[in-house]
Order: C-alpha cells, then sequence, then structure tokens
C-alpha cells in the first residue's frame, strides 16, 4: 500500500448555487419584491458580521449560463454551522424564488506534498490563515470538483509518496507563476460529496482562469490524472449590486 499523503483540515465549506425563478419574480408586485430583497440585505448584513468577526466568511457571485443564477460560497468552523447557515436561507423569504440547483459540501485542505521535513505546518500562522481564510474580493469566481483518476497505469493512488509529491511540485511551481492574478481555495471533500475536491478560484479577469486551467491540462498531474465536474463561472455580487441583478 502506498503512503497516504497527510492533510491539514480548515473550515467546512458550502457552495450552495441557486435558480431565482425569474418569470415568477418579475411577476411579484414591487412591495413584495423589495421585502424579499431586505431579507435577503439581512442575511448578507449577517455574513458580513461573521466575517468582521472571522467566524467564518461568505463570497456571492452570480452565475453566468443555465446551470445557476447564483452562488453562495460559505465557510464555518463546523458542519452544524455551515447547516444553519444554509438553514438560515432556506427559511429567509429570498428564498422562495431562489430554489436549490447545486451544491457542494467540502473542508478547506492543505496537503503536506511540499511541506518542509521536521517542520509542523500546523505551527505556522500562514498555515492557520490558509486553513480559515476570508475569501477574495474579486470580480470573477470559478468553482469545478475534481478526481484524481484510478485507472490501469494511471492511478494516483496505487503511486509511490514521491512521485506524487514530485507531481505535486510542478503543479505548485505553475500554479505560483499565476501569483497575484489568481486565488486558489482547495477544499477537500472524499468522504462528503460525490468528488475529491472543491477548486475554487478568484480573479479579476477572467480569463486568468481559462489560462491557468489550461496550462495545468498539460502538467503531468492534470494530464494524467485529472477528472472534472461541472465547471461553474460568476461575477461578483456587491451588496451595491443586489438592486439592479434583480431589476428592481
Ligand atoms: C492558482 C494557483 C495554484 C497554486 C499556487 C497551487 C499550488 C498547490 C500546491 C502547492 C498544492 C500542494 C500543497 C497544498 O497546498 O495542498 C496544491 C494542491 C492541490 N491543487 Fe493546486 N494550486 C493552484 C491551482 C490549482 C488548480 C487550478 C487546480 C485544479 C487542477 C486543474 O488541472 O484544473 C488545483 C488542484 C489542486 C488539488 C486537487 C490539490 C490537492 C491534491 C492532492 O493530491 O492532495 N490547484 N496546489
Amino acid at each position: 500500500m502506498s503512503e497516504a499523503v497527510q492533510t491539514l483540515e480548515g473550515w467546512f465549506a458550502l457552495h450552495d448555487f441557486r435558480h431565482i425563478d425569474w418569470p415568477r419574480w418579475t411577476h411579484l408586485p414591487v412591495d413584495e419584491r423589495r421585502h424579499m430583497r431586505d431579507a435577503f440585505l439581512d442575511l448578507v448584513a449577517r455574513w458580513d458580521e461573521i466575517e468582521a468577526t472571522k467566524e467564518g466568511s461568505t463570497a456571492l457571485y452570480t452565475v453566468v449560463g443555465q446551470k445557476a443564477d447564483l452562488v453562495m460560497v460559505h465557510l464555518r468552523p463546523t458542519l452544524q454551522d455551515l447547516e444553519a447557515t444554509e438553514l438560515t436561507f432556506e427559511r429567509s423569504e429570498f428564498a422562495t424564488i431562489a430554489r436549490p440547483a447545486y451544491s457542494y459540501v467540502s473542508v478547506v485542505e492543505l496537503s503536506n506534498y511540499t511541506t518542509k521535513p521536521g517542520v509542523d505546518p500546523s505551527d505556522e500562522p500562514v498555515v492557520q490563515r490558509r486553513l480559515k481564510p476570508i475569501l477574495p474580493k474579486t470580480e470573477h469566481i470559478c468553482f469545478y470538483p475534481m478526481n484524481k483518476r484510478r485507472q490501469g497505469e494511471d492511478n494516483w493512488y496505487m503511486l509511490g509518496v514521491e512521485d506524487r509529491r514530485t507531481m505535486m511540485r510542478s503543479h505548485g511551481e505553475i500554479g505560483r507563476r499565476y501569483g497575484g492574478k489568481v486565488t486558489q481555495i482547495i477544499t477537500g471533500s472524499v468522504g462528503l460529496d460525490d468528488w475529491e475536491w472543491g477548486v475554487t478560484l478568484f480573479a479579476d479577469d477572467p480569463i486568468v482562469f481559462k489560462k491557468l486551467i489550461y496550462e495545468m491540462r498539460f502538467d503531468e498531474v492534470s494530464a494524467r490524472f485529472g477528472e472534472f465536474g461541472q465547471f461553474f463561472v460568476g461575477n461578483r455580487l456587491t451588496r451595491e449590486r443586489i438592486d439592479s441583478w434583480l431589476g428592481l
């Protein structure tokens, strides 16, 4: 049996994708729409407070394309906190027009492939900040779930730890070339959801997602072992943009 990678876990993550029932929304009386908008703004204010006190972080993006209209990315210390966040939204008046489209449950994960031997990474403040990150405020988000392949010669889980480490170093080198342009949050979901990881990328220029992901496709770890789910891409939904997004 090959040696399992050691991982550190941080905040739990819920990527909560919603469809807005636009036909229903546009036929509601304007007072009712404003009332529902206010219910949503109350939730946003609560999420801002949680972020300000570093008890979690939430990012809001509208989704482009037909797979969803909105994604709320919530990071919280426990699975109970995550459920409470989800339920508070479900019970709000805004949820009557924001129906589930897709969801993903995972936990912020760092692996020890690139840590120096003899160093306990959990002692390092930078590691703690990466495990409990405040989500970036970039213009765009890209999310997709992924697996590492387990087929014939291309079985990630049968490789020795040194082979995996070498490939992850090359992966990290490519990623670092995009430093300052894109921030990645890797969340592990083995035992939590249908894929093995969630990849959440934040950038101000959406073309950077395409360049980075394309470059990684040619790198061995993605070329041989990467299997990908659905891709979602979106635009930041600030408090100021909510009215124009809702057509109010
Ligand atoms: C934006 C840049 C970027 C950078 C700098 C970066 C670096 C790193 C490092 C140094 C490490 C290992 C240590 C750790 O931190 O865990 C990782 C780990 C990981 N990555 Fe990554 N990655 C990036 C970006 C990045 C992307 C775009 C993808 C999707 C791949 C693609 O083909 O679509 C990805 C995936 C992953 C995964 C699934 C893991 C966990 C793999 C495992 O087997 O455990 N990642 N990643």
